[in-house]
């Protein structure tokens, strides 16, 4: 069976514990994603103890911030560990973006335009007032015009992106929660069926999966759902 479009967060505060979640879905899911806690404690050789052989594609999600020189030289510097897809954000603007998207040729970069955490409140507290959607879709179009082939968005805006983007752009939604879940520090969510039906191409769902009894089965779960929606 393909796996499905989902992409396990491995949030795991020790190699061991990420690496056996990471056997436990690869059966079920198309990606795992590596991230900032993982990736700074254990840095390169993390991507290899995930991928444990298999050919799960791993996402490394390191969100990039910084002037264009800095975001191309530690692109250059991760992508000779082959990611699928690589975080940068979108507020770095176009001539980061592009300096990532040149520093990564084999690399998708995929700009994050707004975090799912937060909330509109939170959006104007820091100077982006409006709903979330604008901001979004600026971010978007400004990301995909420096070079960017993917977005990370909230399943709220991902129907307005992929009318902003069109249908090439790979558009990748964190923030999902099965009904019922606990929404815990995500403030923009809904649920993975949802956020397929609105267009998303890969779904980021970390603890819903990781915090249950059998990740594995979780995982299996959801994949199925995910076929009969
Ligand atoms: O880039 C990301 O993956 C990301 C962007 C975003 O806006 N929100 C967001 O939650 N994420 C990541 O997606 C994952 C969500 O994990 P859960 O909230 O546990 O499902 C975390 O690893 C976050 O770092």
């Amino acid at each position: 069976m393909t796996p499905a479009p989902i992409a396990v967060a491995l949030d795991a505060p020790d190699l061991e514990t990420a690496a056996r979640w990471a056997a436990m879905v690869t059966p079920h899911v198309s990606t795992v994603k590596v991230g900032l806690e993982l990736y700074l404690r254990y840095g390169p050789d993390v991507i290899d103890s995930v991928r444990g052989g298999s050919g799960v594609q791993v996402f490394l999600d390191l969100k990039l911030h910084d002037i264009p020189n800095t975001v191309a030289g530690a692109a250059k510097a991760v992508s000779r560990l082959r990611p699928a897809i690589l975080t940068v954000h979108a507020a770095g603007g176009p001539a980061m973006i592009q300096a990532a998207v040149q520093a990564a040729p084999h690399t998708k970069i995929a700009a994050v335009t707004v975090l799912t955490s937060l909330s509109e409140a939170d959006l104007g507290r820091i100077g982006l007032s409006g709903p979330a959607d604008d901001a979004v879709r600026r971010l978007a179009v400004l990301s995909v015009r420096a070079g960017a082939t993917a977005l990370v968005c909230s399943p709220h805006e991902v129907a307005a992106v992929r009318s902003e983007v069109g249908p090439e752009i790979t558009l990748i939604t964190p923030g999902v929660r099965p009904a019922g879940a606990e929404t815990q520090d995500q403030a923009r969510v809904a649920t993975p069926e949802q956020a397929m039906a609105d267009g998303a191409d890969l779904l980021v769902i970390g603890r819903p999966i990781t915090g249950s009894a059998d990740p594995g089965a979780t995982a299996a779960a959801l994949a199925a759902s995910l076929r009969r929606a």
